[in-house]
This record gives structure tokens, sequence and C-alpha cells, in this order.
């Protein structure tokens, strides 16, 4: 016979109380991009989750791994070294602080932006690394981009992906590493209610899309509509796309930014990179007009990426940006 100590039993149901049972089942939506039909995959998964995960992605192993272990160097570097990145706030190496309202997180990183000659003067190798790895992810980006325009039926293509290509194009990278965390009880003010330390906060990605690879530790997780959170299984050889605040509004609601964070590991570290592909400052965040039908009219109000990027840099990781920009609905 199964004894089934009191303490499981209190800690399963406690589990239940925390976690609605769709987070038992639920599957993350995976896309195959050498489909002819992945296409359509791409938009139901945008439209039910703003989350996926893409295999056959055409980025060369080698650049990957490359870059994470020219990555993993580095923040095994004195404090004192990493600080020599030689950029200004908010890009160049942190650790800790996320942003500049008071966020924290069990996190160290390197924030850079693509489109100027990132100033790593004294990481040639990784410079190199980054810049090779950077051109491939880009390249898949836009190539989902496309995908999507023509699962939306909207011409031109390039409509979504042109704003990345865009030589003034707003993008970001990342790299985060998350050193294993062996505190059971989380920091004060930094936990996530079910006990784990949290390695970055909830947030949404305020770009048109973010790609995102990780090692082989977990610690992702990503919201469901109703509220609950699922973990992301790992995968080193595959990358996960996020739909950022402006493909929502670009799409007039019909695709979701998705909500996602990061929990700490107690024993492996996690070493994430992400691309975030945003558009030149000056564009006008709008619904696409060849996605409106008839007298529809826009969720939202009009503003650029860089008024856009000014407020959501100015709100702290978990606020809904958004919601300062959606129209006052007529009642
Ligand atoms: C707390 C913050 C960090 C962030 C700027 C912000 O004020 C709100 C958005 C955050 C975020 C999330 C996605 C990306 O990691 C990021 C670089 C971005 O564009 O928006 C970060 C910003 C950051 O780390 O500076
Ligand atoms: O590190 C990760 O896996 C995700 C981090 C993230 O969401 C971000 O940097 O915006
Ligand atoms: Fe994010």
């Amino acid at each position: 016979m199964v004894v089934v100590s009191k303490p499981a039993i209190e800690q399963f149901s406690s589990y239940l109380k925390n976690n609605k049972p769709t987070t038992l089942f639920t599957q993350i939506p995976l896309v195959d991009l050498s489909k002819p039909d992945s296409k359509h995959q791409i938009i139901k998964a945008c439209e039910e989750f703003g989350f996926f995960k893409v295999i056959n992605h055409g980025v060369p192993m080698e650049s990957i791994s490359v870059l994470e272990s020219e990555a993993t160097k580095f923040f095994s570097l004195p404090l004192c070294e990493k600080q020599k990145t030689g950029q200004t706030q908010p890009y160049g190496y942190g650790h800790k602080r996320i942003g500049t309202q008071g966020d924290v997180g069990w996190v160290e990183y390197l924030l850079l932006t693509t489109n100027q000659d990132p100033s790593l003067h004294s990481f040639q190798t990784l410079r190199v690394a980054l810049n090779n790895y950077m051109k491939s992810v880009k390249k898949m980006a836009c190539e989902i981009l496309e995908m999507m325009a023509d699962g939306l039926k909207i011409q031109p293509r390039n409509v979504l992906s042109k704003l990345l290509m865009d030589e003034e194009s707003d993008s970001v990278f990342r790299v985060n590493h998350y050193p294993p965390c062996p505190n059971v009880q989380p920091l004060s003010g930094n936990g996530n209610g079910n006990g784990d330390v949290i390695g970055f906060g909830e947030h949404t990605d305020p770009q048109i899309i973010s790609v995102l690879r990780s090692n082989n530790t977990s610690g992702l997780q990503i919201s469901l509509r109703e509220g609950s959170w699922i973990s992301v299984p790992p995968d080193q050889t595959s990358f996960f796309i996020n739909v950022g605040d402006s493909l929502q509004v670009m799409t007039n609601g019909r695709f979701k930014s998705v909500k996602h964070r990061v929990v700490t590991n107690s024993v492996k570290s996690r070493l994430s990179m992400i691309y975030f592909g945003g558009p030149p400052l000056s564009e006008k965040i709008a619904p696409l007009p060849s996605l409106m039908r008839g007298d529809q009219q826009s969720l939202y109000k009009e503003f650029t990426w860089f008024e856009y990027k000014k407020s959501a840099y100015n709100s702290r990781l978990a606020d809904n940006r958004l919601i300062h920009f959606k129209k006052i609905a007529a009642s």
C-alpha cells in the first residue's frame, strides 16, 4: 500500500489552490517553421497564448553555442571587469536592479542596442559572437513576422518585418544570467507566493516580438489568460517567441502580449539570450489598416514607439503599460 504523508497531501492541495487545473495539462504551442501550415499555427498561438516554441528555425547551432560559451565566460569575470562594458544606463552590464523604477531580481545581465555598434571594447570575442547570433535571430524573427502577415492575410507580407529591417529599428538584445539561488525563503517582497525566488518579475515586453533562447535550466513561466502560471520546459535547441505590446496594438488586440516571469533554480544557473525586435522611434504604433474590417475602430489612442517606450521605461515591471494608451470605451 502507498502511504501518502499528510505534508505531501497538504502540499498538493496548496499546489492546486495556487495553480488552477489547466496548468497541469496545458501544452506550449509548438511550431515547426519548415511545415507549410506553420503560418496558421503561428496565428492560433498568438491569439491563444501570445507565445510559442519554434523548431527548424535555421539558426546555426554553432553561433548559439559560441555565444553561450562567451557569455558564460563574461559572467564568470570579477564584478569590476564586467562593469567595464562601457555603456550608459540602461545599457551595459547590470545586476539585481532591473530598470530604474525599483524592480529587483536574482539576475545579472548585459543589455545592448542592436543598431549601433555595441561598445564592448574590451570583449572582442563576445562582441563577434553577439553580432553573428543577432544576425541569424533577426532573420528568423523577420521570417516569423512575414508568416504572421501571410496568416493574417495582409499585404505586403513585409508590413511587420520591415520595421525590424529598418536601419533605425530600435531593437535591443539582452543576455540574462541567473546564478543558482540557494535561498529557500523568498527575499523580502521578492517571491511569487509559491516559495520561489523571482529572477525576473512578471511583465510583458513592450516591443513587437521577442525571441528567447536559454540553456537547459528551467525557470521561465508564462501566464495564461485566466491568470494561472505555467512553467515552460527548457529546450536549448529551440526558440521561444513572445508577442510584445506593440504587436498587440498593431493587431488591434487580436494577438495578446504574453505576461511572463523567471523563477530561480536552487542548483543550476540559467543563461538566456533575448532579441527584442522594435520599430524605429518615430514609427506610429497603430492597428494595421489592412486588418481593420468595415467600421472597426482602433482600441488604442495614437502614439509613436518613442512615446510608448518612454512611458514603458518609466513604469514598474509588473505594470499594465498599455492601459494608458487604451481608448475609453463609450458606454
Ligand atoms: C522595469 C523596467 C525594465 C524594462 C523597463 C521597465 O521600466 C519596464 C519594461 C522593462 C523591459 C522588459 C523587456 C526587456 O527586458 C526590456 C529591456 C524592455 O525593453 O522593457 C526591459 C526594460 C529594462 O530592463 O530596462
Ligand atoms: O531570462 C529570461 O528567460 C526571460 C527574461 C525576460 O523576460 C526579459 O529579459 O524581458
Ligand atoms: Fe521579457
